[in-house]
């Protein structure tokens, strides 16, 4: 069991998830060079745990998801050989990748594993809780899609998590679609559930512009981990900002152990210049929010609206009535099709 605190002067740990989520807004080019300068900066400012990996976690290079630059267990070496205190995570959506990607992280030197299942489907991760655990991992989970399941219901999911030896399950909002109370609700919900058997999480995304808000009442209910981007390099509009997260948190006397100035600086000189793009709080971000689409259709979406000449925007909305999930990204190409159809 983790300590529902991390130690008597941390009250939340923090997650940098730039070199995971960030690399679908990079269409998962790193290179081995990127991510050694990022982990170096981030763990001179002090973040606890970076997580790196395919943005579709462990086994995504592919045609579905999009083929990696450098194989993301070169990546995982290098951060790894890089990192002085900060310790190395991999996200791993079972089916995408394997056990046995999970023992090759575990080779390579990362310390946390973190699965992620739709927020429906927890069991489906158990057995390979039960494999991080006997590897010595530290466990995280991942319930996405949070908005699409009410608190109750969340909770049981997370039930089955912590029973499977998941030692922190989080509400992740893959759209960004949770309004402030939606947040805090789900997180209390969770830490009422598990108790002192697993601490609570949260993983926000900006389609709505409220990823530090939504973290802040998170942490307010009870979360101990939080996960953010620096300069929001992630999916959809990128995620919580770790640097202005930070910022909120020193006003607020919720102390993360990173230092300020160092991470602003690491956002501006580090992690920026490795980013396509700016993540923008645009209009096909924002229907991501608003309709309650996964953040990382984003640039499947451009593609398909490019490639069959229907409006991006037009195919977002369409994602959120058919509630698709994360696996589905081929029905945006179905989608397309049938707005071409109609235009006819
Ligand atoms: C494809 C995995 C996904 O990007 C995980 C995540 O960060 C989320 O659901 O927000
Ligand atoms: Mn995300």
């Amino acid at each position: 069991m983790l300590p529902r605190r991390f130690s008597a002067d941390l009250d939340v740990r923090i997650t940098d998830s730039s070199l995971r989520d960030g690399s679908h807004a990079k269409r998962h080019q790193f290179t081995a060079a990127e991510v050694g300068a990022v982990v170096a900066a981030l763990d001179a400012a002090g973040v606890p745990v970076i997580e790196v990996t395919h943005g579709d976690g462990l086994g995504g290079s592919s045609f579905t998801y999009g083929f990696s630059h450098t194989p993301e267990q070169e990546l995982i070496k290098v951060a790894v050989a890089t990192a002085r205190a900060s310790r190395i995570a991999f996200l791993m959506l079972p089916g995408v990748g394997v056990k046995d990607d999970i023992l090759a992280a575990a080779d390579n030197g990362a310390a946390v594993c973190r699965i992620a299942t739709h927020c429906t489907e927890a069991d489906i991760s158990v057995q390979h809780f039960g494999l991080a655990r006997e590897r010595g991992l530290e466990t995280v989970g991942f319930l996405m899609m949070a908005h699409s399941s009410p608190p109750e219901a969340l909770a049981k999911q997370a039930r089955v998590m912590a029973d499977a030896g998941c030692q922190c399950v989080y509400v992740v909002d893959s759209a960004g679609a949770l309004v402030l109370d939606e947040v805090g609700d789900r997180v209390a919900a969770l830490v009422a559930e598990l108790g002192d058997d697993a601490q609570v999480g949260f993983h926000g995304h900006e389609n709505l512009g409220l990823g530090v808000a939504n973290s802040v009442l998170a942490a307010r209910a009870g979360a101990t981990q939080i996960d953010g981007s620096t300069r929001r390099f992630g999916a959809g509009a990128g995620n919580t900002p770790v640097e202005a997260f930070v910022g909120v948190c020193d006003k607020l006397g919720i102390r993360t152990g990173v230092d300020f100035f160092a991470i602003v600086d690491a956002a501006e000189d580090v992690v920026r210049p490795t980013m396509p793009d700016e993540c923008l709080l645009d209009r096909m971000a924002l229907i991501m929010g608003y309709a309650g689409v996964y953040s990382s259709f984003l640039k499947h979406a451009y593609t398909v609206a490019e490639r069959y000449k229907v409006s991006g925007a037009e195919i977002l909305v369409r994602a959120g009535q058919r509630r698709l999930v994360g696996g589905q990204e081929d029905q945006l190409i179905d989608i397309a099709l049938e707005l071409t159809r109609e235009s006819r």
